[in-house]
């Protein structure tokens, strides 16, 4: 996987209890050391199944920390190297998006890629030497073809989408919160979760209905006693998305 610096990973829930009580057949099964996914045509058994290969499959066994260590971990590990990234769950409502990226904050184990990417972070960040950080968040959403800014002031205001020639595309006077733990961190991000629009669906009751960005912006700087040419300042940013 190392290779590639664009990489497609899928992961597969298990059935929920609506779906075992109405009986649902699976149709999707992985061959995860191959990263292959087959998903078969219901009531047509003698058709063979449609195939798909990934960088990586991950099937109702695997949990969130196997992904973060195979998947993010060396993404993470570059943004605290002043290179930029981005971790994007998609699929439909109730495919597991929330599950994978958030998590459940209350069991260690089904802690999502975001609080494990704060604790990446701050980890590397204590054991860096001649290094300064500086270490801001910001977190918007989506909605009905609006942004919002989840850790704003007014979350219900409408912001501005901009272009900047050199930068790209950037969202004017969104919130940057300055971070300086793992707590702080994870209280921002329940902060604008809590600020998200949710509603409920046929597929999911805790249904998101937006689309959210999580972003760690990173300045690092070297403080070693060199020459400023070799002293550089980095910036990068972890941009944690789940459409
Ligand atoms: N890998 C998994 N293992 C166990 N339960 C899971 C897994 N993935 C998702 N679930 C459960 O399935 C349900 C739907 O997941 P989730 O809310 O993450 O979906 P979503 O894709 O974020 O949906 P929406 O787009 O509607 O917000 C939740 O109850 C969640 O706990």
């Amino acid at each position: 996987m190392a290779s590639e610096s664009v990489k497609v990973v899928v992961r597969c829930r298990p059935m929920n209890d609506r779906e075992r009580a109405l009986n649902c057949k699976a149709v999707v099964s992985l061959d995860s050391d191959r990263g292959q996914c087959f998903i078969e045509k219901p009531g047509a058994a003698e058709e063979p199944p449609k195939q798909f290969t990934f960088d990586g499959a991950y099937c109702t066994q695997h949990t969130t920390e196997q992904m973060y260590n195979e998947v993010a971990y060396p993404l993470v590990e570059g943004v605290t190297e002043g290179y930029n990234g981005t971790i994007f769950a998609y699929g439909q409502t109730g495919s597991g998006k929330s599950f994978t990226m958030q998590g459940v904050a209350e069991l260690a184990a089904y802690r999502g890629v975001i609080p494990r990417a704060f604790e990446h972070i701050f980890e590397t960040i204590q054991c860096a030497e001649n290094t300064k950080f500086l270490v801001r968040t910001s977190y918007l959403e989506i909605y009905n073809e609006e942004i919002r800014d989840l850790l704003g002031n007014d979350t219900k205001q409408n912001m501005e989408l901009k272009e900047h020639p050199e930068h790209g595309v950037y969202v004017r006077n969104l919130s940057m919160r300055t971070v300086h733990s793992v707590t702080e961190c994870e209280r921002l991000m329940e902060q604008g979760w809590r600020n998200r629009s949710v509603g409920c669906t046929l597929m999911n009751k805790d249904s998101s209905r937006s689309h959210s960005i999580f972003t760690i912006h990173m300045e690092i700087c070297s403080t070693g006693q060199t020459l400023e040419i070799l002293n550089p300042r980095f910036h990068s940013a972890l941009t944690l998305c789940r459409p």
